[in-house]
């Protein structure tokens, strides 16, 4: 049987891409956290989220960003803040008509990056 790679299910590079993209469309018009995006290299930002999700998800590339205890280390972000972008990715994958069983598989690799990404 086959074993379909995440990554492809997500639409390969141009996919992710997108998805990304409409991501932080959503986050940058999200008054709930948008404050903390302020000063951020958006473009950066973006690089590095297809990179990172590409490298989870199976498909051909290596993430080169920082880890996600340094990315995020001193704005103290809480459960609320991280339930606000799952909600914003999960708004891109309805824009994307990304398959629910695929978007959840992405959001179960992620959840266990909370740790690292709260209160840091
Ligand atoms: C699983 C959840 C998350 C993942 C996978 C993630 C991933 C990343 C990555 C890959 C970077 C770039 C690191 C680098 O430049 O080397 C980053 C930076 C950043 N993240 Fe996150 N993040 C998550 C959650 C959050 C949340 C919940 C917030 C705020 C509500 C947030 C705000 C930021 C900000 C402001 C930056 C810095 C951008 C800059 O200074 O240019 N992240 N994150």
């Amino acid at each position: 049987a086959d074993s379909p790679i995440l990554y492809d299910q997500l639409g390969g590079k141009p996919g992710v891409t997108k998805i990304i993209d409409d991501l932080l469309t959503h986050v940058l018009a999200d008054k709930r956290i948008n404050p903390i995006f302020a000063n951020a290299n958006i473009p950066h930002l973006k690089m590095m989220l297809v990179e990172q999700v590409c490298a989870k998800t199976g498909g051909p590339c290596t993430y080169t960003g920082e880890s996600m205890a340094e990315a995020h280390k001193g704005m103290n972000i809480n459960s609320a803040q991280f339930n606000a972008l799952v909600e914003d990715l999960q708004m891109s994958f309805a824009d994307n008509n990304v398959p629910i069983g695929a978007g959840n598989k992405l959001l179960a690799i992620l959840a266990p990056m909370k740790k690292d990404v709260d209160h840091k």
